[in-house]
């Protein structure tokens, strides 16, 4: 039988094992189970996750510009696998990859976060925000890092989490909004009881991560986190908790009574954490 690393915080289920050099920081790992990515939660739409979006028949197994999928949807990864709109600057276009329905293989050019991390990272203890996540190889612009997983959450289920914290409690719960010509689709993550690496990111106002969502067998998105500078090795990974991405957004900066201060230290830190009002109602 496969053995489990005790310390390793992915539980083995990532092809990269994450540490902490601080062999002791596992006991801090809080009763959640790592889940590698979303995983349907109470209220969901079960239609979402199970509607399986159409494949490419590329007969290369390689997909460019003839393939169905990126015809369809755009190319959005160099074949560095570098995520273009962060080094064209171009506007962020829906992220739909090729899937289990296609005939291409792993190492297709349309093929990248549902291959999983690939960055060799460790969860540390920061001075004054809890735990978080640094890397400890250099990453380039434009990158995949990690999702941002857990369990999808209908607005209701969200909200009734969201009135169970105190005011102590450090909150997981993730609000994207992507606004679409016939409306704005809201996804409610939570990775507090099932989650991945990424619940220990920690947010910054001038952060070195962007939030994307990116489709690959359902409409259900995943909230991929691509980096949007370099990051040098040794760097704290951080998103805008309020800024998911070009065409979304998640959250307010609140008045002080609803929302923690923040102590990322950016020249330009705006006070306080981004919180979704609507939540807090
Ligand atoms: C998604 S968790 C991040 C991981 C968390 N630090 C931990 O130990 O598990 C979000 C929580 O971390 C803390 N946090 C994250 N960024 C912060 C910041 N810039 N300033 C203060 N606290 C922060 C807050 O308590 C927040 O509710």
């Amino acid at each position: 039988m496969h053995s489990i690393d005790p310390f390793d915080w992915t539980e083995g289920l990532e092809s990269i094992a994450i540490y902490s050099s601080e062999k002791t920081l596992i006991q801090d790992k809080k009763t959640s189970k790592y889940v590698k990515t979303n995983i349907p939660g109470p209220g969901c739409d079960m239609d979402d996750f199970e509607t399986q979006i159409l494949g490419c028949k590329c007969e290369n197994r390689l997909c460019i510009e003839t393939c169905s999928c990126i015809a369809k949807y755009g190319t959005v990864y160099d074949d560095g696998k570098i995520l273009l709109s962060v080094i064209d600057g171009k506007n962020m276009v829906p992220i739909i990859e090729c899937n289990t329905q296609c005939t291409c293989t792993a190492d297709c050019q349309n093929r990248l976060i549902q291959n999983g991390i690939s960055f060799k990272m460790e969860v540390f203890r920061s001075e004054t925000k809890g735990l978080g996540l640094r890397t400890i190889e250099s990453i380039d612009p434009g990158s995949f890092v990690c999702e941002y997983a857990g369990e999808i959450l209908s607005f209701e289920e969200a909200k009734q989490r969201t009135k169970r914290q105190t005011e102590h409690d450090m909150n997981y719960v993730i609000v994207v909004k992507e606004h679409h010509r016939t409306g704005v689709m809201e996804t409610y993550v939570d990775p507090s009881c099932r989650g991945n690496i990424g619940r220990y990111i920690n947010h910054s106002c001038s952060p070195n991560l962007s939030m994307v969502p990116v489709r690959v067998n359902s409409m259900v998105p995943k909230l991929c986190l691509f980096a949007v500078k370099e990051i040098p090795s040794l760097t704290e990974l951080t998103f805008d908790y309020g800024h998911a991405s070009s065409t979304t957004n998640s959250g307010s900066v609140g008045p002080p009574t609803s929302s923690k201060q923040c102590m990322c230290g950016a020249h330009d830190c705006r006070g306080y954490l981004p919180y979704e009002r609507l939540l807090y109602e």
